[in-house]
């Protein structure tokens, strides 16, 4: 997490510093914080915008990659004011503080799938100027950018070219210097005419008093030094941009106006607070350094929920403008004037959504990755007969139950879906298509069963793990060929992988064989460990095990002899023999053996990890409990080697900080005593 503030100096000590919202924490490190990623090729972006066209083009508003700009609002100016009442002519200044600008945070949030809701520009609001009777202005609305958990999100910086950002940087700071040297002359010379003018007046006072007031000459004004005109002129547009005026204030040759104007100019040079930018000239400030080593692009991986009152600060706000009390003095009791807030910030960012299911289902297009996720929870992925049905992630719960059954969260276990085949999704929604019209929702609630579903024997919950159904793999997508890295870059983060290959397709072991070569391709382009993804493939899922069974071969064998085009069918179907079926798995399982073996002896699976091989139909929910068994057991022991780890790090991160601090410690001593020694 971020430091919610920065630690910067309002624009001028002020009795009443600027607080953080209270709900948001500031002492949550900064643990995510890394270097930018070597691998944010710029030639995926082409193809990003062909995978989000597709997705348009089969109606799915789905975004996984999103390049936006977020700006903090502006704080608002103080206000300059003096409190009016009856019998009081001239009350005290009244001028409220201006509102702090709006922040922008970011909270990784379970509830959002994709980047779809996000405009390509976020801002904060602006805060509100200070009021007359004290009343502060209000604070600009802050904004929490909401993206699913899994988002990685990385700082892009523009920066202007050298010469553009030199020439800026030098004009702005000679203008600086132009208007700090105006500001000194203009100081001294009011200072000398206070001085003068309080001798005069002593001297005209006494003159009154005890002798001839004639005696004393008469005020003399001195003429003004000469400043050139563009120093004056750089301090006038300083002024604008600093201050607010009350009125037709005579703030010229104000000695107490011109010493806050000195004070303020000077922390602008030694660079204490930022530059104001009036003129919108450098469009908004970047995001300012929170400290010096801080100033690393910004890099995040969101694989968990950030907690609601934690929100990672992106953009701080501008800070609030004073009110014309705060420069309230012994000599200077009716201050005409007021600061500006200070700018907003801004930064551009690349976010990039990457699934975190904790079973990823990967396979060629077709295999029934789908169907099966729809057999093993409640999620509803579309499924059809053809290709690339699936374009972007779908993510279902799948529950243990302790009697040993299994369903979805929002499965009732009574339902009797939980048996039926899965047919493949409508091309057209049946309500468009359906001869008589939908029935009302007051229909279909008087259609429900009035009592009811009675409650499941006493049963509790043994397990819950997420599933990922992931779009369809193709030859050559760790190239980016097709829609590759789009659909790539979601199996990424699965804890552990799960091949579903169509068994009754002609070449079951080449299917294995493609899907392990893309992954371990596209592993390479990525820049990650050997083996890294095939070593996270814990099963291979062979679907359509139902084709081979004797209903189909029996109903192929009814069509025997009634013509040339049943005859190439029942061919078919006697390909499809149970036998045909078992030597296929058994075939298969073989392969998978031998490619397990050869995993293990290059080192990039465990011994105690084979790969295992179950036979299902997910399309008639056949088989699935030993799945949903063995899956189970995966994810137990995914989960105790992510706790063993977690373990190591924390320890390894506890030994580092002894070291350091260790050495911190004798350091000092060191230092102490070779100083004693001496
Ligand atoms: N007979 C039979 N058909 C199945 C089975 N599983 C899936 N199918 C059919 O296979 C076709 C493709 O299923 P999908 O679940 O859409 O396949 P997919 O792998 O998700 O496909 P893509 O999303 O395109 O990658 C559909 O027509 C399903 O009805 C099964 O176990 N038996
Ligand atoms: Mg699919």
């Amino acid at each position: 997490m971020l430091l919610l503030r920065p630690t910067r100096a309002p624009l001028l000590p002020c009795s009443t510093p600027f607080r953080p919202r209270p709900s948001y924490s500031t002492s949550s490190p900064r643990c995510l914080l890394h270097q930018l990623e070597p691998d944010s090729s710029p030639h995926q972006q082409p193809l990003k915008g062909k995978a989000d066209w597709k997705r348009r083009q089969e109606g799915s508003n789905f975004i996984d990659t999103l390049n936006l700009s977020v700006l903090s609002g502006r704080g608002g100016a103080g206000g300059v004011a003096f409190h009016r009442e009856k019998f009081k002519a001239r009350g005290p200044p009244s001028g409220g503080p201006g509102g702090a600008g709006g922040s922008v945070y970011l909270l990784a949030s379970p509830t959002v799938t994709n980047l779809s809701h996000l405009p390509r520009t976020i801002r904060g609001g602006a805060g509100a100027s200070g009021g007359g009777s004290w009343l502060a202005g209000r604070r600009g609305d802050d904004v929490v950018v909401r993206v699913p958990v899994g988002t990685i999100v990385r700082e892009v910086r523009r920066e202007p070219k050298d010469e553009d950002a030199a020439e800026i940087e030098r004009q702005e700071r000679e203008e600086l210097e132009w208007a700090y040297e105006a500001n000194r002359v203009r100081l001294a010379e009011a200072e000398a005419r206070d001085a003068r003018w309080t001798a005069w007046k002593k001297r005209r006072d006494k003159a009154e008093k005890f002798g001839n007031p004639d005696d004393v000459e008469p005020w003399e004004e001195v003429d003004e030094v000469e400043v050139p005109q563009e120093k004056l002129m750089a301090l006038s547009n300083l002024r604008k941009a600093l201050f607010v005026m009350y009125p037709q204030a005579e703030l010229e040759g104000h000695p107490h106006f011109l010493r806050t104007e000195h004070t303020l100019l000077s922390k602008l040079l030694s660079r204490e607070v930022d530059m104001p930018d009036p003129k919108m000239r450098r469009r908004r400030r970047r995001r300012r350094a929170r400290t010096d080593e801080d100033d690393t692009p910004l890099y995040l991986d969101l694989t968990k929920p950030t907690p609601l009152n934690e929100p990672i600060l992106l953009v701080a706000g501008g800070q609030p403008g004073l009110g014309n009390p705060s420069f309230l003095t012994h000599e200077d009791r009716s201050p005409k004037y007021a600061t500006r807030g200070g700018d907003g910030e801004m930064m551009r960012l690349e976010l990039e959504v990457k699934s975190t299911g904790e079973v990823g289902l990967v396979g060629l297009p077709n295999a029934g990755k789908s169907t099966l996720l729809r057999a093993l929870t409640s999620s509803t992925p579309r499924v059809a007969s053809y290709a690339f049905t699936t374009l972007n992630p779908h993510h279902g719960t799948c529950i243990l139950w302790s009697d040993g059954t299994f369903s979805g969260p929002r499965a009732s276990p009574s339902s009797s879906s939980a048996t039926d085949e899965i047919t493949d999704t409508p091309a057209t929604p049946e309500y468009f298509t359906a001869a008589s019209p939908r029935p009302s929702r007051a229909e279909r609630r008087a259609q429900q069963p009035s009592t009811a579903p009675a409650p499941a024997e006493e049963r509790s919950e043994v397990l819950r793990f997420t599933l990922t159904d992931n779009p369809g793999l193709v030859a050559s997508a760790s190239l980016n060929v097709g829609l590759g890295h789009a659909f790539l870059r979601h199996i990424e983060r699965c804890a552990a992988l799960v091949y579903v290959v169509d068994l009754s397709s002609p070449d079951p072991l080449g299917a294995v064989e493609a899907l392990r070569t893309e992954l371990a391709a596209y592993a390479r382009v990525k820049g990650l460990r050997e083996g890294e993804l095939e070593g996270r493939i814990r099963g291979v899922v062979a679907n359509k095990a139902d084709l081979f069974v004797a209903p189909r071969r029996a109903g192929a064998a009814e069509g025997e002899g009634e013509g040339e085009e049943d005859d190439a069918a029942g061919a078919a179907a006697a390909a499809e023999t149970p036998e045909a079926g078992r030597a296929k798995l058994s075939a298969l399982r073989d392969y998978v053996a031998r490619v397990s073996a050869d995993e293990v002896s290059r080192g990039v699976r465990r011994a105690e990890d084979p790969i295992w091989v179950v036979p299902v139909s997910a399309k008639r929910r056949e088989n699935v409990q030993a799945l949903v068994q063995r899956l189970a057991a995966t994810v137990r022991t995914e989960r105790e080697r992510a706790a063993q780890r977690e373990e190591i790090e924390a320890l390894e991160a506890e030994e580092e900080r002894l070291r350091v601090t260790g050495e911190r410690w004798l350091g000092g001593e060191a230092s102490n005593g070779s100083s004693s020694s001496e």
